[in-house]
């Protein structure tokens, strides 16, 4: 049952959009990935060919994308180096979580590099991914099934403020329940960054092997793109706890949305440029890809140093590094940094996070618009996510945010927007 009285405003469309970006997004993704093996590789196009059930299911991808869960969950279950308390609940109550994804990281290349002494063929993965992106799809459909009637028997303390309006497609596409477990395992905080996440980097690897299988070498393209993304992939993983902090885990609830987002979206389309580039090798020369390296560098340095001034502050606002800045104070006690990082934009993690994509681009030319979809997509996304952080914000802290609004009037890029 919805709690009384506490509606939230619909978000993504209504029902409408909800049911619209169900059909959209998994019909995306395989856009992208056929259009990123044909010839031509047009974003735009109509999809080069539609796939037969057969190229679509095989049972051989179903046990290997099983087996890939079962081994993510095997990894969460083990001892953490350190237990994280999440944000305060509505009964004032706070969950604990394990901090344990690096660890998952390093011990699934070890697990890889074991399986390709001994000669496990990891180029072949790139052969399955259409048939592995069908099974990953039809599985966050069931679970978000699951999830949703699972829903239907949570405390009404247990719903989060969003996917709660009545409508089961809007609510199955939202989430309903905030924090979905059984017993002290977390279905959303696992799901958000080790099988995706993980799984990104892990095709990413292939198509470099695959690449060097079937052209001597590697490119320097494909290099870099490795390299970008596996820093992009661990440092989310070594600083998992600030996940906690993230409105995915402290608003959303967990359905569709995320479900498709963390574990297929991500490990499928973010390996886009990749994929672009073992079908569509691009000559890279070395001053250009020095100076990809630098905008990476700059790019993270901000996304990494932003989050970072954030979350220590939020710990503890006397932290030395942060004691100094500036802050306005609200009616809740918290307070908001105006000087640093955040005084310069609203957003200046995005700023990073912006940069980096189009770091992540660029390596693979520009005579395509495909590996430019990330870049497209993630700004889109990260517009409307600044959109949404704002509405929040504006009803935890009123007028203290019209405040910080007016003192730091750009939301992302300075001067422009
Ligand atoms: N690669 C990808 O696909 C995606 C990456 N991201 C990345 O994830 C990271 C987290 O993003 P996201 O969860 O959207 O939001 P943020 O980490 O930007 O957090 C927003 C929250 O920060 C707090 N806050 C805002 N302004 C201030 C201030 N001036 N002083 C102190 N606290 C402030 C508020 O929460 P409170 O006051 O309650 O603490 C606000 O709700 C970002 O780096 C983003 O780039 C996000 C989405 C997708
Ligand atoms: C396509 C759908 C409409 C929306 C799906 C969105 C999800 C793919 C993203 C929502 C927030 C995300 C975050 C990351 C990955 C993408 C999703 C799941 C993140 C784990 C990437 C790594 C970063 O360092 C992070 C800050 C940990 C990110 C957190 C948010």
């Amino acid at each position: 049952m919805a709690p009384q009285g506490s509606r939230a405003p619909l978000e993504f469309g209504g029902p409408l959009g909800a049911a619209a970006l169900m059909l959209l997004l998994p019909a995306t993704m395989f856009h992208l990935l056929l259009a990123a093996r044909s010839g031509p590789a047009r974003l735009l196009d109509l999809p080069p060919y539609l796939p037969r059930l057969e190229a679509l299911w095989s049972p051989r991808a179903l046990l290997l994308w099983f087996t890939w869960l079962g081994l993510q969950v095997a990894f969460y279950l083990l001892p953490a180096r350190k237990m994280a308390e999440g944000q305060e609940l509505k009964d004032k109550s706070r969950l604990r979580y394990p901090i344990n994804g690096f660890q998952a990281l390093v011990l699934t290349a070890l697990l890889v590099g074991l399986g390709v002494l001994v000669g496990l063929p990891l180029g072949a993965l790139t052969e399955m991914l259409l048939p592995l992106a069908f099974v990953a799809t039809l599985t966050a459909f069931v679970f978000s099934l699951l999830l949703y009637l699972k829903a239907l028997i949570a405390p009404a303390s247990a719903l989060a403020p969003g996917g709660n309006s009545g409508n089961p497609i809007y609510d199955f596409f939202l989430g309903r329940e905030l924090n979905p477990r059984i017993g002290s395992f977390d279905f959303k905080y696992f799901c958000e960054l080790r099988p995706g996440l993980i799984a990104w980097v892990l095709i990413n690897l292939a198509l470099l092997v695959q690449e060097a299988e079937l052209r001597g070498s590697p490119s320097l393209a494909m290099w870099l793109v490795n390299g970008f993304q596996l820093l992009y992939v661990g440092d989310a993983l070594w600083h998992e706890e600030a996940v906690l902090t993230t409105m995915d885990i402290t608003h959303d609830g967990f359905g569709f949305m995320l479900a498709f987002g963390d574990l297929v979206w991500v490990p499928f389309t973010y390996s886009l440029q990749a994929q672009f580039l073992l079908y569509h090798p691009q000559p890279l020369e070395l001053p250009m890809a020095s100076a990809l390296c630098l905008m990476n560098a700059v790019g993270f340095y901000i996304f990494r140093a932003a989050n970072s001034q954030k979350n220590t502050f939020r710990k503890n606002p006397s932290d030395p590094r942060v004691a100094d800045l500036e802050t306005i104070p609200t009616a809740t006690g918290r307070q908001l940094l105006v000087s640093g990082w955040w005084g310069m934009v609203r957003h200046p993690n995005y700023l990073g996070d912006l940069i980096m994509a189009l770091a992540w681009s660029l390596p693979c030319g520009v005579s395509h618009l495909l590996p430019y979809f990330y870049l497209l997509y993630f700004t889109a996304l990260l517009v409307h996510r600044e959109a949404r952080d704002e509405q929040q914000c504006l009803q935890k802290y009123g007028l203290a945010w019209h405040e910080y609004c007016r003192r730091v009037p750009y939301r992302i890029v300075p001067y422009v927007y």
